[in-house]
């Protein structure tokens, strides 16, 4: 590592063959599970389990109720990895810290990235405790030049410039919404706009109509991508 803020390819391929020698899963899944969501992860078959703390280079989960664990296992069969708790910017991490997993992910073979997070509704229409699928978000930190893209650009993670239309992508939108209308929970979910907000404190009223105005539907401290 070349300084707190700068991590290298190095890095993350260290923590990347550490887990693969640790388990012989090979996911190609990652889900990233939010407030509310660890018990999926209690829900997986087969499991191997690491405390983030075990493994080499990760970071170490400061919020009450990320139980801190990466658990690796089988969901319906499908072999697939879950973060039990995700790291945030308000903690004090650098982004390149909060996205440190994703690229971990990255070189352990997933090419599926499943985020979820807990977050305030603005939309009118939203009844609390709705699930929002993300169709699109506006990246508040990103708009004013907190990025963890900022510095030399990995090629092997990525171009330089990175385009943002389609980043949620289509056909798994498509396939969460027709699954939630087989189990009949239609009437519970919605596709919508994501905001990240800095945090750690909630937004204040005039913040809150600002964001409505702009056409958030909803907005959280959990960085996507
Ligand atoms: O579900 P997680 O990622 O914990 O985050 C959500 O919960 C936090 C507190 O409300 C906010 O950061 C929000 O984004
Ligand atoms: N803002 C508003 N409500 C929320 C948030 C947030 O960041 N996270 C969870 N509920």
């Amino acid at each position: 590592m070349h300084n707190k803020d700068q991590i290298c390819h190095e890095d993350y391929q260290k923590t990347a063959d550490w887990l693969l020698s640790h388990t012989q899963h090979r996911p190609k899944v990652a889900i990233i599970c939010g407030s509310g969501l660890g018990m999926l992860a209690d829900a997986l078959e087969c499991q191997d389990s690491f405390k983030y703390s075990d493994i080499p280079g990760f970071p170490q989960s400061t919020v009450k109720g990320h139980a801190g664990r990466l658990v690796f296992g089988e969901l319906k069969g499908k072999s697939c990895v879950c973060m039990q708790g995700r790291f945030h910017m308000y903690e004090g991490h650098s982004l390149s810290k909060v996205t440190f997993p994703v690229r971990v992910f990255k070189l352990l073979g997933v090419d599926t990235l499943v985020v979820t997070n807990a977050a305030g509704s603005l939309a009118d229409s939203y009844n609390c405790g709705d699930i929002m699928i993300i169709r699109d978000h506006i990246n508040f930190p990103g708009l004013a030049g907190l990025n963890p893209l900022n510095g030399p650009n990995d090629d092997m993670f990525g171009p330089r410039f990175p385009p943002m239309s389609g980043v949620y992508d289509k056909s798994l939108r498509k396939m969460a919404l027709d699954i939630c209308k087989s189990m009949g929970v239609s009437q519970y979910v919605q596709e919508g706009v994501y905001c990240m907000v800095g945090g750690p404190n909630f937004e204040s009223i005039a913040e809150a109509r600002l964001l409505h105005r702009l056409g958030v539907d909803a907005v959280g401290k959990s960085l996507k991508v």
